[in-house]
């Protein structure tokens, strides 16, 4: 049927008030059919919970990032019931290390647990929960591309892991020791601390140099706004603001009528710019060298476009020429560049400054560090060859992640009908083991922070004792893993099974690295804001004061360091 000009608009029919009655009963029908399916939807979820304690919420807002900053809604949003400080508390008075809540808006059952047994259970049995990748945290992490961190298990995750695996070998662990080992010597000099002095919170930016290959100046200078700006600036302000660089789009933050997004949104445009000519470039660059020379890169992006070449020049071997895309694309190379420049940085710099601030506090814990090190290294200053030898240095970095878990909460979705073991207690003492059956597509999150300090899993685990890290091997040498515990928990804060961290080692490496080489050559103290401030005062700022953004962001503080004799 068409219309009888182009011009003329079809006659409305005469009777066609006739219909809106008919009209308004069928948009009836629909609106209840919509408020049942979702009742009965929540009263499905109810009865899935039945037997937990439980939070009902009409919101949902238990992400990083929102539950600290929403306004605390009862029964609409309460955002305070989806975490407590400290971390352990809500779940000790609910005497259940599993908590249930239901939220109108969503149809599936959420669960929070604190048992590292139940975390390593969830992260290890793939046949029964899976990566949550529908999650907004994840969807909002494929927002260059799909990545190795927001990849859905199965082919997707694989396709990923197959390239970036090979950026994870002895040779880029090695550039990281020695990336890390320049940057703390630029920090002291540029901090002004080599022969000591107070050190204001430092941030470190290893992964420009062992991630790009670029030498990285310790302080960046500005650009007018507006401009474009340098790659090391772009990179240095996109690190500045991760959660926006997440949420919004560049060209969207430039429109923001302040100077503070104006330039969050140039970095962004400038930093896309910038990273797909470096992948250009490198791979024009390999493919010249890659016959004469085999050797991968040791900077992550080199290695990264090195592993995706050799996968493709497989494939033309082993089918011939013309054949689909292999590996990843280069928008996936960039997208996961960008989830290292996240999940490389900011991690591994916050650990390191909670690192700092937990041997400030326990000077003994840096005297044995010192040993460790004197023991191993003699006058040398550490070197990658002792990174193996430096377990209580590893281990003093692992306790205060332990304590100060940065990545808070990690989400699995059950993939089909199945159970989660929890635990209960009540006043008397008596402990219950149990199984709560969750049904294929409920989330269980697990609250690290709380389940890395439960009492019923970890001997004392409030006090700082990277000791308990250390078991001791056959001929004698210190090894890191959780030991020296009564109950041998699972150490979680990396995850476990197949989407755990691939980038463990690296971090560790860092981490050996900044601390050997900072207790070799000074003590480490707290700074008291005023003559006389208490100590629970200092522990509070140091410790306590950090604010959720993606991952966990250190208050800031400074430290004293004192050059040995
Ligand atoms: C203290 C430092 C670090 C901590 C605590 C940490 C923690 C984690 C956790 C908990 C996961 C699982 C995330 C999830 O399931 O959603 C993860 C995954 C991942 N991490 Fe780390 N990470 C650290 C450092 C690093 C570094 C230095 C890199 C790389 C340079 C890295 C790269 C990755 C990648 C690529 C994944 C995704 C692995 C996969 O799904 O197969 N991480 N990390």
């Amino acid at each position: 049927m068409g219309w009888p000009n182009e011009f003329e608009m079809p006659a409305i029919p005469q009777n066609a008030g006739d219909l809106i009655p008919h009209l308004k009963i069928v948009g009836g029908v629909l609106v209840a059919y919509f408020i049942l399916t979702r009742l009965f939807s929540y009263i499905s979820i109810l009865r899935q919970v039945r037997g937990l304690p439980t939070q009902h919420a009409f919101l949902a807002a238990y992400e990083l990032g929102l539950r600290t900053r929403a306004p605390h809604i009862p029964w609409l949003l309460p955002v305070k019931s989806y975490y407590s400080v400290p971390e352990f508390e809500r779940f000790d008075k609910a005497g259940s290390d599993l908590l249930a809540y239901t939220v109108a808006t969503e149809h599936r059952a959420v669960y929070f647990t604190a048992n590292p047994q139940t975390a390593a259970h969830l992260y290890t049995k793939s046949s029964d929960f899976g990566k949550a990748a529908f999650m907004r945290r994840y969807r909002s992490a494929r927002k260059f591309g799909s990545n190795i961190i927001a990849a859905a298990d199965g082919a997707e995750h694989k396709q990923h892991k197959a390239i970036v695996r090979g950026c994870f070998g002895e040779a880029i662990f090695q550039r990281a020791w020695e990336g890390m080992s320049d940057i703390v010597d630029l920090m002291l000099k540029e901090e002004g601390v080599v022969d000591g002095g107070i050190l204001k919170d430092a941030t470190f930016c290893l992964i420009g140099q062992v991630g790009f290959g670029q030498e990285v100046p310790w302080n960046i200078p500005e650009t007018k706004p507006g401009d474009p700006m340098p790659f090391l600036e772009a990179m240095e302000v996109i690190d500045q603001s991760l959660l926006y660089q997440f949420m919004l789009p560049g060209w969207l933050m430039k429109l923001i009528p302040t100077d503070k997004f104006k330039r969050f949104g140039q970095s962004q445009v400038d930093f896309v710019r910038y990273c797909y000519q470096m992948v250009r470039e490198k791979r024009a660059e390999l493919g010249i060298t890659q016959e004469a020379d085999s050797k991968p890169p040791t900077d992550l992006l080199g290695a990264l476009v090195y592993h995706q070449m050799a996968a493709e020049n497989q494939a033309r071997s082993e089918k011939g020429t013309g054949q689909d895309q292999v590996g990843l694309t280069e928008g996936e190379v960039f997208s996961n560049m960008f989830m290292f420049l996240l999940a490389g940085h900011e991690t591994t710099g916050h650990t390191l400054a909670f690192t700092l601030a937990y041997l400030a506090l326990n000077p003994q814990w840096q005297e044995e560090c010192y040993n460790e090190i004197r023991e191993h290294c003699g006058d040398e200053a550490p070197a990658y060859h002792h990174v193996h030898k430096l377990a209580l240095c590893h281990a003093a970095g692992l306790e205060a992640l332990r304590m100060r878990d940065i990545v808070r909460i990690l989400a699995k979705a059950a993939v089909r009908d199945t159970t989660i073991p929890y635990t209960t207690w009540d006043k008397e003492g008596n402990v219950t083991h149990r199984q709560h059956p969750v049904k294929a597509g409920s989330i269980i999150f697990t609250d690290q922070g709380a389940a890395q300090r439960n009492p019923f899993h970890w001997d004392d685990p409030n006090t700082y004792n990277p000791r308990r890290h250390l078991s001791v091997t056959a001929d004698g040498d210190a090894r890191t893993g959780v030991k020296n515990n009564s109950k041998n928990p699972p150490f979680i804060a990396f995850s476990l099974g197949q989407r755990q961290c691939i980038g463990r080692r690296f971090a560790e490496v860092e981490m050996v690295v900044f601390l050997a080489k900072i207790m070799s050559r000074y003590t480490i103290h707290p700074v008291p804001l005023h003559p006389g401030e208490s100590r629970e005062s200092i522990e509070h700022r140091m410790l306590d004061t950090g604010t959720e953004d993606l991952t966990l962001i250190p208050g800031k503080f400074s430290i004293r360091l004192e050059k040995r004799a």
